[in-house]
Order: structure tokens, then C-alpha cells, then sequence
């Protein structure tokens, strides 16, 4: 039995691993600077999931971590059962020094479940575009403030904007007669014809490839491309716990 952590810039993301099964995962809030690792078995790992999982969760267990929050990683480190999984664990070729972890742990957790060549879209804090060709090569990508971070920034960096709802349940109306709905428009349609624009340049490069949509917003993104782009919308799979898969890849040839 095992933990992968994947720390993301919004939070922490959890899975609980039994033999070759996700059993549980679950999202926690970062550490905070004052806290260390002795407040943490109890409170931090049980926060959020039932009694029945949090008693199989010792302070022994192992605990993989994958994270792009550097100071993070540090207070984690502490740790003595913490083992941080590095770029060059993972066998995609072609790789920059600074690619994401999450971002290539997502890919190649993709890739190996449903084959290269593949597109990850992940719908995070940032939103990010990575994919990789028939032989498991890195192509690259793009990267975005994500669809949370737009709105925040929007209200924080201007002198009358509202912090807006980020749950847009229905689409707003593009052309818009109030601030709010404004705000919204122009974040969910410029977001969503942005993915388009990247599905579509994908898709000429690699008419076969599969692509994968993941992060804290790709629900959302999935229900208003089903309304606006829906022959685009069918062809995506959606898995949240894609990086968990890439993590799973990676710790069982560790394991072994
Ligand atoms: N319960 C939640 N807590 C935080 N963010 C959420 C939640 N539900 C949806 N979101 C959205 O998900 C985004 C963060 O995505 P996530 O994949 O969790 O982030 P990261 O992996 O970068 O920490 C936020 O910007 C927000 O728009
Ligand atoms: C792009 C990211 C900020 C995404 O982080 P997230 O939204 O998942 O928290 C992260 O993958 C990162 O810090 N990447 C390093 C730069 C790169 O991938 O090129
Ligand atoms: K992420």
C-alpha cells in the first residue's frame, strides 16, 4: 500500500494505492509554513476521507510525491517516508529540464493507458496543453493561467471588477449588458475556442490521437464544449486521476 501526492499550484491531491488499484483519492489544502510534519499523519491525511480509509493510513506508509510547488516539496521532504519522484524517472523522450511534473506524469500515465500518440489537456491553476507523439516523444505544448486564475486576477489587478463566480453552470451570453456576465463570457468562450484551436492543430498533426482532459476545472470545460463543440466534446476522455495513473507507471517498476 502506497500515497501519491500530487502537489499542484491550488492544492494537494491524493491517491491511495492497494496492489494495482486506486482505492481512494481525495484533495487536501497545501501546508501551511508553520505547520511540520509531526502535526501531519492525523489531521492532514485523514482530513477529508472516511474513518474506514484513514485507519489504513499509518505514518509509515509511503507516500510518492510529484509536485510542481517548490517550497512544497521542501517541507514534505522532511518527511521519512516521502519519496519524490524526478523528471528522469519517467521514460518520455525528448523532455526540457523544467517540464512540469505533473504535466509529464499526466502524459505518459495517458499514453500508457490508452496509447501514443496523445494530448493531454490539464484544466489546473494553469491550463496546459502537452503532448507527445507515436514514439512516446515529447512534442510540447502551451501553457495558460487557468480558468480560476483568470477570474482572481481580473478582480485583483483592476479597480472595479468583482470577484465572479467560477462555476458557470449554464453559458452566459456572449454579448453581455452587466460586469459579471461580462467576465464570464470572455473567460469560458476565449478558453473554450482556445481548446478547440489546440484540438484542432493537434488533430492535424496526429489525425489517430486520443486526448485526455484532466484538473479542477475539466468538468466544466467538458459540459460547454458538449454544448458548443459537441463533435469535439465526444472525442475527449475525461480522467481526473490521470497524473495518478503516470505516478502508478513509474512507483510499481520502482517497487518491483
Ligand atoms: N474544491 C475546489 N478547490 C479548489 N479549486 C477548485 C475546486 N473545485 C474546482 N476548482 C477549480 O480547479 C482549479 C484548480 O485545479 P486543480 O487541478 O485542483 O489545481 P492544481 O492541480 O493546479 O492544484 C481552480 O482554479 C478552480 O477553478
Ligand atoms: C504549468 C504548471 C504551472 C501547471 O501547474 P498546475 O496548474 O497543475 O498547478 C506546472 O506544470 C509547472 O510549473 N511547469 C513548469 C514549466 C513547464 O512545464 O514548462
Ligand atoms: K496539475
Amino acid at each position: 500500500m502506497w500515497l501519491a501526492l500530487e502537489i499542484g499550484n491550488s492544492r494537494l491531491h491524493w491517491g491511495l494505492f492497494r496492489d494495482k488499484s486506486l482505492d481512494y483519492t481525495w484533495d487536501t489544502d497545501h501546508l501551511s509554513e508553520c505547520q511540520t510534519i509531526n502535526d501531519l499523519p492525523a489531521e492532514l491525511l485523514h482530513f477529508s476521507i472516511s474513518r474506514e480509509v484513514g485507519e489504513k493510513i499509518s505514518f509509515h506508509t509511503p507516500i510518492f510525491l510529484a509536485s510542481v510547488v517548490p517550497h512544497q516539496t521542501k517541507l514534505w521532504q522532511t518527511h521519512p517516508h516521502v519519496r519524490v519522484i524526478a523528471l528522469e524517472q519517467i521514460p518520455l523522450l525528448n523532455m526540457y529540464p523544467t517540464l512540469g511534473i505533473d504535466r509529464a506524469l499526466a502524459l505518459w500515465g495517458a499514453g500508457k493507458t490508452w496509447g501514443f500518440p496523445m494530448l493531454v489537456i490539464d484544466a489546473g491553476t494553469a491550463l496546459t496543453f502537452t503532448g507527445a507523439d507515436g514514439h512516446q516523444s515529447l512534442v510540447g505544448g502551451a501553457i495558460m493561467p487557468g480558468i480560476g486564475l483568470q477570474f482572481t486576477t481580473l478582480s485583483e489587478k483592476t479597480g472595479q471588477l468583482p470577484q465572479v463566480k467560477t462555476e458557470i453552470m449554464s453559458l452566459p451570453r456572449r454579448f453581455s449588458l452587466n460586469t459579471q456576465e461580462a467576465i464570464q463570457s470572455g473567460i469560458i468562450y476565449t478558453v473554450l475556442a482556445g481548446i478547440k484551436d489546440f484540438i484542432a492543430a493537434w488533430w492535424q498533426l496526429f489525425p489517430e490521437s486520443k486526448i485526455v482532459l484532466k484538473g479542477g476545472d475539466a468538468i466544466l470545460v467538458v459540459r460547454h464544449l458538449r454544448f458548443l463543440f459537441p463533435e469535439i466534446a465526444e472525442n475527449l476522455i475525461l480522467e481526473p486521476n490521470l497524473t495518478f495513473w503516470g505516478m502508478w507507471e513509474i512507483v510499481s517498476l520502482i517497487l518491483d
